[in-house]
């Protein structure tokens, strides 16, 4: 762990069951290789998972069995250590490759730039050469314009000692948000071509191994399952799942499973199955035991899972890889303070408006007061700001250069549109925060979903049933319930239960490695706004529509059923030309919060 990370807390475990393969997974990682330096839960860092790892693999090989790393994606944006190098992840692809890594692919955030692309092309897929796949991903080679696939669509290997045949792949859900240099073509397109239909056409395939950044419950991976079962009525399909930050896993039939494992370092996913048939063993004919666990990315738990202690679990690689991160975390001067936050603001744990919410804090303090056009200060406007560009909660304490990375990583404009009748405005806002998909009637009939501006974790709405009080309630029971049927090796009664997570999944509700109390959590808007004062006291009748670039395609959208004739390319101008909004948040801690 990194020297200023907080010691985990002892806390009652659930142990993993492995079986002959078994599999670590990480996903929407998002720079944060440090793991977490201010909650105790998520503190370890990218050295400790390789030392976890390492050390897992020795333990079941040990019994004959086989361990897979997989990683689905989104390891860029959203941490100092990715977001604050010039170029943007110098130290992030060199501390990356250290991990061995069996099957990786590309998220989205991959290709939101030209250069973030490259960088996978020329750096991380030679990084990671024979384990990248990416099935549905081409792009223009920088230095011949030539449309290529990204990496391998997909690849067939055998495991070390269970002799697994298996047939490998690397999706991306059906993105088009991305930088004009990649092409990335919706699944349901891709598994119709020729290689894909020949790639499952093979009868000498004993496990599918479908690893992409798609949520675990998504018609993405619904259509790869049935293109799969058409011709392998029976054959064993583990799907590995990212994008929306959460932990989930879905159960297809009884072969198939998908396991998501959450976000920003926070889960190790871990996955087993038993009762394959293998080149070795080719004559079982029972149904395959699948088990999960998400596994807190602590030193309590790679403890406990590995049954190691502290002298005996670090690596000598784990050790130098966390070296690496302390160095690079110093050589960018992550730990510089702008200022102390005076309480916690929170994204979902607490209702928005409140006055703890973050998006409160945003719209009635940081861009009241900080966002403003030196050429339209006289001007009244309405600012509009998904929330989806919010990634991470404020905790109470020291405000570094790292939590401006965290909270706003991305380099988004603002930008305006002038004239706009106040009404219009709040009836786009009403559009844009309805959690619909909207068809564009123009030139392409692309489906647009307005949940897209919504942070990650809120786009599954059905998951978020489970912020009501009736439905914690019943979580926390069958939490207690579940706790007698799984191995509780580590209930002591000197240890502590702390909040965290309480995931409920179509397993049941034991997946958890870690026995936690629940956490509220509450819907929030998908766009939030800001009315931007001048002097004049009366509500203005038309105003400056000021919004992050990042919603224009939705606004175009959102602006047309609002009955406006605006055409977004050609009317709208950059606002405070050169600022972000972590820059604002920056100012705004230098000037209010002052540390004691
Ligand atoms: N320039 C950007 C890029 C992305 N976002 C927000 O992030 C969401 C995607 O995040 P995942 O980690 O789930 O892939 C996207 O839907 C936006 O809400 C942004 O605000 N600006
Ligand atoms: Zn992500
Ligand atoms: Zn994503």
């Amino acid at each position: 762990a990194q020297p200023s990370a907080p010691d985990p807390i002892p806390v009652p475990l659930r142990d993993l069951e492995f079986g002959q393969i078994n599999f670590l997974h990480t996903t929407d990682t998002h720079g944060w290789l440090a793991g977490h330096l201010q909650e105790p839960s998520y503190s370890a860092d990218w050295g400790d998972y390789i030392s976890f790892a390492t050390h897992l693999r020795e333990k079941v090989e040990a019994q004959g069995q086989d361990l897979l790393v997989i990683d689905t994606g989104d390891r860029v944006e959203g941490n100092g250590l990715y977001d604050s190098s010039e170029p943007k992840g110098i130290y992030l692809s060199e501390i990356i490759r250290h991990q061995h890594i069996d099957v990786i692919t590309s998220g989205n955030h991959e290709l939101y730039q030209y250069n973030t692309s490259n960088n996978e092309l020329l750096t991380t897929v030679p990084n990671f050469r024979g384990h990248y796949l990416s099935s549905n991903i081409d792009i223009y080679h920088p230095t011949t314009q030539e449309l290529v696939p990204l990496a391998p669509r997909y690849k067939k290997f055998t495991t070390k000692l269970q002799g697994i045949r298996i047939v490998a792949f690397g999706f991306l859900f059906n993105f088009n948000g991305n930088y004009n240099n990649t092409v990335v073509q919706p699944v349901e397109n891709t598994i119709r071509e020729d290689w894909f239909q020949e790639a499952i056409q093979d009868k000498e395939v004993d496990l599918f191994l479908v690893a992409g950044h798609v949520p675990a419950h998504s018609p993405e991976y619904r259509a790869i399952f049935r293109a799969i079962r058409k011709v392998h009525w029976a054959t064993p399909i583990q799907f590995f799942a990212g994008h929306q930050h959460i932990r989930d896993y879905a159960r297809y039939d009884s072969k198939a499973m998908a396991l998501a494992s959450g976000r920003f370092m926070e889960t190790i996913g871990f996955m087993s199955i038993d009762g394959l048939s293998t080149s070795n063993r080719p004559t079982v004919t029972s149904t395959p035991v699948f088990k999960r666990r998400y596994i807190d990315n602590n030193l309590f738990s790679f403890y406990h899972h590995t049954g190691l202690d502290e002298s005996s679990f670090p690596t000598k690689k784990g050790v130098e890889v966390s070296k690496m991160i302390t160095e690079a975390r110093n050589a960018l001067n992550l730990d510089e303070v702008y200022g102390c936050a005076p309480r916690d603001l929170w994204m979902s744990r607490v209702p928005y408006p409140h006055p703890d919410s973050i998006y409160t804090w945003l719209e009635t303090e940081v861009l009241a007061t900080l966002l403003k056009d030196d050429s339209r200060r006289s001007v009244p406007a309405v600012a509009i700001l998904n929330t989806g560009g919010i990634r991470f909660d404020i905790f109470k304490g020291q405000f570094t250069r790292d939590s401006a990375s965290i909270i706003s990583p991305f380099i988004n404009d603002f930008r305006y549109v002038k004239d706009v009748p106040y009404e219009k405005t709040q009836l786009i806002m009403d559009v844009l925060n309805k959690q619909t998909k909207i068809l564009e009637m123009s030139e392409n009939a692309d489906a647009l979903s307005m949940t897209e501006l919504a942070s990650p974790d809120q786009r599954d709405v059905a998951k978020h049933a489970a912020s009501n009080q009736e439905d914690r309630e019943s979580q926390l029971l069958s939490m207690t319930a579940g706790s007698h049927q799984v191995p509780l090796v580590a209930k002591r009664e000197d240890l502590n239960i702390i909040p965290g997570y309480t995931t409920k999944d179509d397993a049941g509700t034991d997946g958890d490695d870690t026995i936690h109390s629940p956490i509220s959590a509450y819907q929030v808007p998908n766009c939030i706004q800001s009315l931007l004062p001048t002097n004049e006291t009366k509500m203005p009748e038309t105003v400056d529509l000021v919004y992050i670039n990042f919603v224009q395609p939705f606004l175009v959208l959102a602006a047309k059923y609002a009955g406006l004739d605006i055409d977004f390319e050609k009317d709208s101008e950059v606002y405070m030309p050169n600022t972000t909004m972590s820059d604002l948040i920056r100012d705004y801690v230098e000037a209010n919060w002052k540390c004691e």
